[in-house]
């Protein structure tokens, strides 16, 4: 079935029809050989530790993809750091979850890839405000995700408001362009005005800044116009007409101070990386990060058996054998055989998400954000 976007549905993700035709194949080789024995895989990026962290997001959408097949999964909880060896391990017939490999590694690539950028970019300014706005870079089914992943990374809100519906909170933002222009040139202040008027008394006053002349010539008017109801400004000044942001943004707040206006916050989108946070973090209230988050490259989890009816067995390049992974107490990762003794006075990190189907692990997100909180503090990210 199709709809008219072009997006698999929820119900060819649970079948297992959305997947690569080579698991088709290998189901109907096996099948015909008679072969389905229990298999222990796992699912990693690297084997070995790098020495860099990346954090770890899709584990409920994996959870749910697995819900009342016979298998039995464990993986690092949402929002813990891993680097290098097994972040989740299935056991099972293999016939059992053959099919659902190309979706598992979507769902740990893409949310993971978004979690570890959305980490970079909330430790960039850890006491500014800091928002999602990169829904508009990708598909709209997918808004979601990026969404959640900032709120894993400890992000204050986010702008898309279906992704909302979908994680049980309310989006957030004020105004685009968009409501500048069709006001005119000139009628800026009629364009905040009517917006102070139009809009509930719960959203906040931020006045889009930059549309028609300089930033602190449409701060200060905004100020004039909205007096005490006005929040903050936005400034989003465009690439081309930037120069030296960080000079246009101490102008903007050396404007406000002299007119007594100490309490307008500035907030600041556009093009925001980790690296102009920590430029600006002394001088802003908060930012807007989209392309940050959402240019990440999507890691490269892979899924490899390592047992075969209790026997050790992997492909070249990959280690064979039943694995743990551990927080070591100096904040290391440590890869080791199963069966072999834990470090001494390391956490083992596997939990157990799946029992024959059935779905045993949480998925609270703001759990899951305290997780990451104090992984990333115990951890060495720099
Ligand atoms: O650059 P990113 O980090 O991905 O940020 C996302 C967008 O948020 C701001 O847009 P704004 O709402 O001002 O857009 P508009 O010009 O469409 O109003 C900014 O100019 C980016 O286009």
């Amino acid at each position: 079935m199709s709809g008219p976007f072009d997006t698999v549905s929820d119900e060819a993700i649970g079948e297992g029809t959305a997947t690569d035709a080579y698991f088709r194949r290998t189901e109907r080789t096996l099948e015909h050989a008679g072969k389905n024995p229990r298999v222990v895989a796992e699912v990693t990026v690297d084997q070995f530790p790098t020495g860099e962290f990346d954090a770890l997001a899709g584990v409920k959408d994996v959870a749910n993809l697995f819900e009342g097949r016979a298998v039995d999964v464990d993986a690092i909880p949402e929002g813990r750091l891993f680097d290098g060896g097994p972040v989740m391990r299935i056991e099972g017939p293999y016939l059992e979850f053959a099919r659902f490999e190309t979706s598992l590694l979507g769902f740990l690539s893409q949310a993971s890839a978004f979690a570890t950028r959305a980490l970079e970019a909330r430790r960039a300014a850890p006491d500014s405000q800091v928002l999602s706005f990169g829904a508009r870079h990708v598909h709209p089914a997918i808004t979601p995700l990026v969404e959640r992943a900032g709120l894993l990374a400890g992000m204050d809100g986010f702008s898309h408001v279906a992704a909302g519906e979908v994680l049980g909170r309310e989006a957030g933002g004020t105004m685009p362009h968009a409501l500048m222009l069709l006001f005119g040139k000139g009628e800026q202040e009629a364009a905040w005005r009517a917006f102070d008027e139009a809009v509930g008394e719960d959203v906040p006053r931020v006045a889009l800044c930059d549309t028609f002349t300089d930033e602190v010539d449409e701060t200060l008017r905004a100020a004039a116009a909205l007096g005490d109801d006005l929040d903050s400004v936005r400034i989003d000044t465009t690439g081309s007409r930037r120069g030296d942001f960080r000079h246009i943004v101490r102008e903007v707040r050396w404007e406000l101070d002299a007119v007594g206006r100490e309490d307008v916050d500035i907030f600041v989108s556009g093009g925001i990386t980790p690296d102009a946070m920590r430029s600006l973090r002394d001088i802003v209230d908060g930012f807007g990060v989209g392309s940050y988050v959402t240019n990440a490259d999507p890691m490269d989890f892979a899924l490899d058996i390592v047992a075969i009816e209790g026997e050790a067995i992997s492909k070249r390049g990959k280690l064979s054998g039943v694995k743990e992974v551990y927080r070591t107490a100096d904040g290391g990762h440590h890869v080791g055989l199963a069966d072999n003794e834990a470090p001494a006075d390391a956490e083992a990190l596997f939990e157990p998400l799946v029992r024959d189907g059935e779905i045993v692990a949480e998925f609270d997100v703001d759990a899951a954000a305290a997780r990451l909180r104090e992984d990333a503090e115990l951890v060495d990210l720099e």
